[in-house]
């Protein structure tokens, strides 16, 4: 036996609620959002976040348009107590915005809650008590009955407290702590209890928060428990239910998405998901898919790089390369075929159409990300992409059969290197691969006259360093050319496919001619770039012979 053995766990066991509702319904507008950052996400950082850090996450969430926030656990620590009266002393809770703060149900942890408070226009009081089988039995030694006495007791101190400051909204809010673990029907019993001391009302709502403190179950499980509760649960429309959900699964944001489904009004969470063990439920990844299902999150999420170096700077941690929307490589395509997709998706889009581009669920401009990042090389990577590149960063149009040939350089490099290729060693390869190559072959100058629809040609080429003096007529300079080289050469050389077009604009602009020759049957490939047209093209023939084996033995008469 290893110490593997799956007999050591059993299954979660399922609802009984054989008509469920929620599979059919569609999220079609956010929930009311809360971020917990500054408690939860708080609680489970290893250096917990001093006062001023706390300051600047808070005026980024105010900034990013929640407009109810966990602010912290008062009654448990000194920095918590102190942040609190700095939002208060100095006026930085805007007028629509509420506060909630965390509270065991003890007597003095409540009365100090309270004390934080003084002089805040409008407060949510949270108050949580663990309900589940084990914590009843494992951790407070208590039946069913001694534990919903726990929350009766903390509910009837919240009103008691709340009535001792009525210059203050209050609002109050329970936590059937460790709901999931919790059986149903006494889920219910407690929070009845609870609001019964309350008695809130439609006008007056009470939030009852059903915690996955632990994501015990797939989540369609977690959908059916916030079903079967809400059907079952007293005043309901007295109620706000919400939702707060963890990652222990990594099911999170589908835990929360499904039982908004299932119901719920509000949901918690933090930025990038930071909170206990694998975390809370990232509610920039829920925004985000709303968004990308045309949906308005209600939160401004646009300036992603300021939510990002705050969120670092405040929790100290990383954020993983890969995370949902926001990770460094997330609009980045390394592979080809995803590549090729995107390329063309992009260069068919027009701003006001639906967004439907391959591989990019979201406009990675929407977060303030640029089309730069999104195609970047290495050895996975394929034709469209490398032309993608070079198109962007050099105003390169490199025609299909150039693709084809470039990016078979380009993925012997990436091969050799094992490593990405930016796009300056891409240019550089390219260069060297066609335009940089002038042996044998090397125009030295030309003339061109134009009579009847015909070009006739003089050039003067080196030919394995020979000046040579070369002519002929055509129906074009590029015909003529090749003509006056065939007459020079024992080969057979012949245009397959001829591209030219100009790079930049004004005086800087430049001619970049590509073609694709048979030299006595064989294709290659060649780039001439100049500042006149016709220089490009003569140089992109001789280009192609220098490259082609057979040519590289010229024949110089
Ligand atoms: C799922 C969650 O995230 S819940 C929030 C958790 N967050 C935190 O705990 C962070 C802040 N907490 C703290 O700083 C401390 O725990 C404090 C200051 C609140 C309390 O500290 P202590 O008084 O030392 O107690 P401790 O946290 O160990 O609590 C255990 C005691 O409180 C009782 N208790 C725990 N939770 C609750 C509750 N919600 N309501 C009433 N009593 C509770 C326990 O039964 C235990 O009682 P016992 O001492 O008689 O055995
Ligand atoms: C206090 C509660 C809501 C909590 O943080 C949890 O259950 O995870």
């Amino acid at each position: 036996m290893t110490a593997f053995d799956h007999r050591k766990y059993q299954p979660f066991p399922p609802v009984k609620l054989t008509d469920r509702q929620w599979p059919d319904r569609v999220i079609d507008r956010a929930p009311r959002w809360c971020s917990v950052d500054l408690r939860d996400g708080n609680q489970a950082l290893m250096e917990p976040m001093s006062v001023e850090q706390k300051k600047r996450l808070f005026l980024l969430l105010v900034d990013i348009g929640f407009k109810e926030i966990e602010v912290g656990f008062p009654a448990a620590s000194q920095p918590d107590f102190d942040f609190l009266r700095l939002l208060v002393d100095e006026r930085l809770i805007p007028d629509d915005v509420t506060v909630q703060v965390l509270t065991q149900a003890r007597e003095p942890l409540i009365k100090r809650t309270f004390e934080s408070l003084v002089g805040v226009k409008s407060a949510i009081v949270h108050l949580y008590n663990s309900t589940s089988r084990v914590q009843r039995e494992q951790v407070f030694g208590l039946d069913t009955d001694g534990i919903k006495q726990i929350a009766v007791k903390g509910a009837k101190l919240l009103s008691e407290y709340a009535a001792r400051y009525p210059d203050t909204h209050w609002t109050f809010q329970y936590s059937p702590e460790s709901f999931t673990g919790t059986e149903l029907e006494y889920a219910v019993e407690v929070v009845d209890a609870v609001t019964e001391v309350w008695q809130p009302t439609a006008q007056r709502p009470a939030i009852i928060n059903l915690p996955a403190t632990v994501e015990m179950s797939t989540p369609n499980v977690y959908a059916d428990q916030i079903e079967w509760f809400c059907r079952r649960v007293a005043r309901r429309e007295a109620l706000l239910i919400s939702v707060h959900t963890h990652n222990d699964r990594g099911c999170g944001v589908a835990a929360a998405e499904l039982a908004v489904m299932a119901g719920a009004d509000r949901v918690e969470g933090t930025l990038m998901g930071n909170g206990e063990r694998t975390g809370n439920m990232d509610i920039v990844t829920m925004a985000m898919n709303l968004y990308s299902q045309g949906v308005d999150p209600c939160l401004q999420l646009g300036d992603m790089d300021r939510i990002t170096r705050t969120y670092k700077e405040c929790t100290q941690l990383p954020i993983h390369p890969r995370h949902p929307y926001v990770g460094e490589l997330v609009f980045t395509a390394f592979s080809g075929s995803h590549q090729d997709a995107i390329n063309k998706c992009l260069s068919s889009y027009n701003p006001g159409d639906y967004w439907q581009v391959a591989y990019l669920p979201i406009d990675p401009a929407d977060l303030g990300r640029s089309y730069q990042e999104v195609i970047r090389i290495n050895s996975q990577s394929g034709k469209g992409g490398v032309a993608y590149v070079l198109d962007r960063e050099y105003g390169l149009q490199l025609p299909r059969w150039m693709q084809i040939d470039f990016s078979q350089a380009v993925q012997r490099q990436a091969e050799q290197e094992a490593t990405e290729l930016s796009p300056t060693a891409i240019w550089k390869l390219f260069k060297q691969t066609y335009v940089s190559c002038k042996l044998p072959y090397h125009l030295e100058g030309y003339q061109v006259t134009r009579r009847d629809k015909q070009d006739s040609l003089v050039a003067e080429v080196s030919i394995g360093g020979e000046p040579v003096s070369i002519s002929a007529a055509g129906g074009g300079v590029v015909d003529a050319f090749v003509q006056a080289l065939q007459a020079q050469s024992d080969h057979r050389i012949g245009v397959v496919e001829y591209s030219e077009h100009a790079i930049g604009q004004g005086e800087d602009a430049k001619a970049i001619a590509y073609v694709l020759l048979s030299v006595n049957g064989e294709r290659v490939c060649g780039v001439g770039i100049s500042e006149d047209i016709v220089n490009a093209s003569l140089s992109a023939i001789l280009s192609a012979l220098n490259r082609s084996p057979a040519a590289a033995q010229p024949r110089a008469a």
